[in-house]
């Protein structure tokens, strides 16, 4: 018998371990999700995206025929994932799953409108960015003072003068958990241009990553906020690569590359001892 079937992919670096389990039969404990995305005893990804029906998901969803049953790399739960639903939308369409064009992918954070571009870029309706109020962190010896975005999931993201390229995030950044009671991916944003941001993040379940989608969103949502306006767009670069960011009146789109790397079979002895 063959093991369970995985692909790794990855959009602007923030990689994930996907695995199709349409049945949903797959026995995803929190174990299994550490190991798969430990670099060293596993495959290593910031987090697993498990490709399910809706019918044997958790979460019922009517308008979109996948679920997309994401874990950080912690094996947390999260709402959603911006990068994510790029490389999931994209696996879809590469398996014969879904035609090429638009469809709508089911997340914890609602369905998700995607389109999948002929290039392999992806651009996804995120829904409204939602400002919650400030808030600040302190990492590396510094204080940053932030706005509140709700994409879903939740997000504190600083707007600062400090260099991002400087700082050190390999611990966790302190923040506010009266403000954040269910933890908070942390952006800092330095403005090079209007309508040209850099960030980095500590993701919520996971550490620093190369990029994160949601996260994204959430930096050009505060920098608008800063500005005093509500809609505009924004290149992101973060250390993965660029996406660009669109936030309107109701929604905001993320557009972004997504790329499939490998995919296999994973030990079944292996796994059945996880
Ligand atoms: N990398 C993701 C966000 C993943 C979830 C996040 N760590 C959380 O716990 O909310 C993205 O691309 O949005």
């Amino acid at each position: 018998m063959g093991g369970v079937e995985f692909l790794k992919g990855h959009g602007t670096e923030n990689d994930f371990v996907l695995l199709p389990d349409p049945d949903g039969v797959l026995d995803l404990t929190e174990a299994r999700v550490r190991a798969l995305c430990d670099r060293r005893r596993g495959l290593g990804a910031d987090g697993v995206l498990r490709v399910v029906r809706p019918a044997a998901s958790d979460v019922a969803s009517a308008a979109s025929p996948w679920f997309m049953d994401y874990r950080n790399a912690d094996g947390s739960i999260a709402e959603m994932c911006g990068n994510g639903v790029r490389v999931f939308a994209h696996y879809l369409v590469e398996a014969g799953l879904v035609p090429a064009g638009e469809f709508v992918v089911g997340t914890r954070g609602g369905d998700k409108p995607v389109v999948v571009h002929p290039d392999g870029g992806v651009t996804v309706d995120m829904g409204p960015a939602r400002i919650t109020g400030e808030s600040t962190t302190k990492t590396d010896g510094v204080e940053f003072t932030g706005v509140g975005v709700d994409v879903g999931n939740p997000h504190l993201a600083c707007v600062t003068d400090v260099p991002v390229a400087t700082l050190d995030l390999t611990e966790q950044p302190h923040f506010d958990p009266a403000v954040f009671p269910n933890g908070v991916n942390l952006e800092f944003v330095n403005v090079l241009r209007d309508g040209a941001l850099r960030m980095r993040v500590h993701e919520r379940g996971v550490g620093e990553t190369r990029s994160c989608g949601t996260g994204t969103v959430a930096a050009v949502a505060s920098w608008l906020h800063g500005t005093g306006r509500s809609t505009g767009r924004a290149t992101v670069d973060v250390p993965g690569g660029q996406v660009t960011v669109v936030v309107g009146e109701r929604t905001a789109t993320l557009t972004g590359p997504a790329v499939l790397v490998a995919r296999g079979e994973l030990d079944q002895a292996w796994w059945d001892a996880l």
